[in-house]
């Protein structure tokens, strides 16, 4: 019996921007049906990734494949690939539903096929109310979404979106991740890159740590997130002004270590030494001529995931 490829398979995928590495050989399978979100500081390789997939690059060498084709050499392949830029990648004077025929016309829609298509993913990205909108008018929320309901229209079963809630409100995050979630209830394969653990750990089914072109972490994030239950809570002490060297090691002693780039900052991943409650503390910090403002407890979750992953590798360069 056949076993059908998986939906994205990359093999070895390296790829150099004039000579500067940009992606160092990585390898990837996302299965149909799955939330992937790509997590990564700046410049980790994100876009490069997802544009590879999108067929929009292809690798210096390894194997990109989806649905076992080539995005880039294959147009069919394209076909089933819905890719959401991080710009607005529509007509600004063109009215919401003008945009979408333009697009479902570009993916070769037929007039009816197109009529169609076109009502149903101004439904799942709720955009009816503003279809006869131009874009120009929009704001970026809504704007993001008609993006989004672009790349949806050929009906494809991989859809990848580059930092979709970058810089839109609260609603508006929430009415795009509602669009993601019905995509994923639908069966679509969908990889998001975020910079937002919340919203990673919210949407996704796996997570995929990047950078300096290279995976660091991927699993499944309920298999990942599992062993923090127990552990214990993180601290963030937020000091009113830079400590000095006693009050630097009273907050060493105490498990903490400093932000990087932020000397008002200090964390304890694992949790503060003494078991103390977020007052107590506070008090018992400030007692040792700490300038504490303010103690956060946090449960330990995918963020805590993120930073052991680069962490470790800070630590072993
Ligand atoms: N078109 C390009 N030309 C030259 N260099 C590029 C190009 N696109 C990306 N790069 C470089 O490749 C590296 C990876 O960039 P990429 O945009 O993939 O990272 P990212 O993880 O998406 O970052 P961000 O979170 O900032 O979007 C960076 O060093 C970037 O400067």
């Amino acid at each position: 019996m056949n076993v059908p490829p998986p939906l994205v398979r990359v093999e070895g995928a390296a790829l150099a921007f004039r000579g500067r590495p940009a992606l160092r050989g990585l390898d990837l399978t996302v299965e149909a049906g799955t939330t992937l979100a790509l997590l990564g500081p700046n410049g980790a390789g994100k876009s490069t990734l997802i544009r590879l997939l999108a067929g929009r690059l292809a690798p210096d060498s390894g194997g990109i494949r989806v649905r076992g084709g080539d995005p880039h050499g294959d147009r069919a392949v394209r076909g089933h690939i819905g890719y959401v830029p991080q710009e607005i990648a529509l007509y600004p004077r063109l009215s919401v539903s003008e945009n979408l025929d333009v697009f479902a016309r570009l993916a070769g829609l037929s007039r009816s096929a197109r009529r169609e298509a076109v009502q149903s993913v101004l439904a799942r990205c709720a955009l009816e109310a503003v279809a006869g909108r131009p874009v120009a008018t929009l704001s970026g929320g809504y704007q993001r979404r008609a993006n989004i309901a672009a790349s949806l229209l050929a009906a494809p079963d991989l859809i990848l979106l580059d930092e979709p809630t970058q810089g839109v409100d609260l609603d508006a995050r929430a009415a795009i991740h509602a669009v993601l979630a019905g995509l994923r209830a639908a069966g679509a394969g969908v990889i998001v890159s975020t910079h937002d653990f919340t919203e990673a750990e919210r949407l996704a089914d796996r997570v995929a740590i990047l950078s300096e072109g290279r995976l660091r972490l991927e699993g499944d994030l309920a298999a990942l997130m599992r062993p923090l239950a127990a552990a214990p809570p993180e601290h963030e002490a937020v000091m009113e002004a830079a400590p000095g060297p006693a009050a630097q090691s009273a907050l060493r002693e105490a498990g903490f270590a400093p932000e990087a780039g932020d000397s008002r900052l200090w964390r304890a991943d694992h949790g503060a030494a003494g078991g103390l409650d977020g007052a107590a503390l506070l008090a018992s910090l400030r007692g040792r001529g700490v300038p504490a403002a303010e103690i956060r407890v946090r449960r330990p979750g995918l963020e805590t995931l993120y930073r052991d992953a680069l962490g470790a590798l800070e630590a072993a360069a």
